[in-house]
C-alpha cells in the first residue's frame, strides 16, 4: 500500500516512522532541505529512551505529481487553506485523511477535489525534535471516520493497523471531531495561558473551577449531548498527559502560532448562530492570540 504524507512535523513523522514497516511510505515537505535530510539520513524515531534510524523516501511538495492510495495531510490548522490547493494541483487519485485539532478545516474540506475524504483524531503525543527526530512522548491511537465519498482504499488501512500504532474507523465525524474539540477547547487555552501542563487543571483547585466555568460555556455553545461523559473525558486526559504540556503551550513557548481559531474561535461562531454568549472563550481567545509570536519573553 502507497502511504503519502503531507507535512514532516510530529504527526507526519510519527506516523511515517510506523507504517514504513508495512507500507511504501513518502513524506511530502514544505521545505527541500527537510527533504533531503531525510532522504540522506533517514528519519530518527525515539520512544522510551530507544532510537531507531528508519530508511525513508521524502520529497519537496508542490513540484511534481504526488501519488499513493492513502494521504495523510498533517499540517497545521493554519496551513490548511495552501494544502488543499496543493493536494488539488498536485495530485489525481487517493483518499486522503485530515487529523489536525480543531474544526477550521471542515468548511475547507468541499473544496478538495477528491473522491474520498476522511477525518481523524490523534490521541499519541509527539514531539519533533528536529527536521529528522520525533519523539514518541504518548502511546495512543489514531481514529478515523469518513467524511465524504465510501471507504474504498481507506479500508487498507485496517491491515496495517497494529497493536503499537492502532488505527480505528468511527461512524460519525460530527462526532470524533467534537469529542476531540472539547478536550482541545477546555485544556489548550486554559494551560497556555495559566502556563502549567495538562495535569495542574485537575490539581489544583482554582484552576478546576475555571475548567468548569469554560467547559459549561462550552457546552451550551455545542449544545453537546452528554456533559458528563464530555467532563470525564477531559479529566481523563488531564491525569493521563498530567505531565505533558498542550500543543498551544508549546506553540506560545517556542513564539509559533497556534491552532486557538479552529478551537475557540468555532465555539464563539457557534455560540453566535444560537444566541449564547461566550464571554469566557472570547477572553481566553484574545488572551492566546496577544500572546502568539511573541515567544514568553516578548
Ligand atoms: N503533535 C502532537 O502530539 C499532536 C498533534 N495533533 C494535531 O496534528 C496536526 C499536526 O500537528 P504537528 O505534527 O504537531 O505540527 P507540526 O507543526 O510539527 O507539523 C506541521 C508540518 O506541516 C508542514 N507544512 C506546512 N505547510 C505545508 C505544505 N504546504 N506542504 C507540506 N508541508 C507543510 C510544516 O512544515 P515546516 O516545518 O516547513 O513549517 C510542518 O513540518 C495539528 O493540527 C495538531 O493539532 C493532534 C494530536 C497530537
Ligand atoms: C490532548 C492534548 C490536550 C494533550 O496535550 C492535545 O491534544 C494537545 O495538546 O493539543
Amino acid at each position: 500500500m502507497k502511504i503519502g504524507i503531507i507535512g514532516g512535523g510530529a504527526i507526519g513523522l510519527l506516523i511515517a516512522a510506523y507504517l514504513s514497516s508495512t507500507c511504501e511510505v513518502t513524506i511530502y515537505t514544505r521545505r527541500k532541505t527537510q527533504a533531503d535530510l531525510l532522504n540522506e539520513r533517514g528519519l530518527r524515531m525515539i520512544k522510551n529512551g530507544d532510537e531507531r534510524i528508519v530508511p525513508i523516501r521524502a520529497w519537496a511538495a508542490g513540484y511534481e505529481k504526488m501519488q499513493a492510495d492513502v494521504f495523510f495531510v498533517t499540517v497545521k490548522q493554519y496551513d490548511m487553506v495552501h494544502a488543499i490547493e496543493l493536494c488539488n494541483q498536485w495530485t489525481d487519485g487517493g483518499a486522503f485523511v485530515f487529523l489536525q485539532n480543531g474544526m477550521g478545516h471542515v468548511s475547507l474540506l468541499s473544496q478538495l477535489k477528491a473522491q474520498c475524504i476522511a477525518v481523524g483524531t490523534v490521541e499519541h503525543g509527539a514531539f519533533k525534535k528536529d527536521d529528522r527526530t520525533v519523539e514518541h512522548t504518548g502511546i495512543g491511537k489514531i481514529s478515523i471516520a469518513l467524511f465524504q465519498g465510501d471507504t474504498g482504499p481507506l479500508k487498507q488501512l485496517l491491515d496495517v493497523s497494529s497493536s503499537d500504532f492502532p488505527i480505528e474507523f468511527e461512524h460519525n465525524w460530527q462526532q470524533l471531531l467534537t469529542n476531540k474539540l472539547v478536550v482541545n477547547a477546555v485544556i489548550n487555552p486554559l494551560t497556555a495561558m495559566l502556563r502549567v501542563p495538562n495535569g495542574e487543571l485537575v490539581k489544583t483547585k482554582e484552576y478546576k473551577k475555571m475548567m468548569e466555568l469554560l467547559f459549561s460555556e462550552i457546552c451550551l455553545a455545542l449544545s453537546l449531548p452528554d456533559e458528563n461523559e464530555a467532563r470525564e473525558r477531559i479529566v481523563r486526559i488531564c491525569e493521563r498527559t498530567a505531565n505533558n504540556r498542550s500543543s498551544m503551550l508549546c506553540d506560545l513557548e517556542n513564539g509559533r502560532m497556534t491552532e486557538i481559531e479552529a478551537i475557540l474561535g468555532y465555539v464563539i461562531a457557534k455560540g453566535k448562530e444560537k444566541g449564547v454568549q461566550t464571554p469566557i472563550c472570547q477572553f481566553l481567545m484574545n488572551a492566546v492570540k496577544g500572546m502568539e509570536g511573541r515567544g514568553f519573553n516578548g
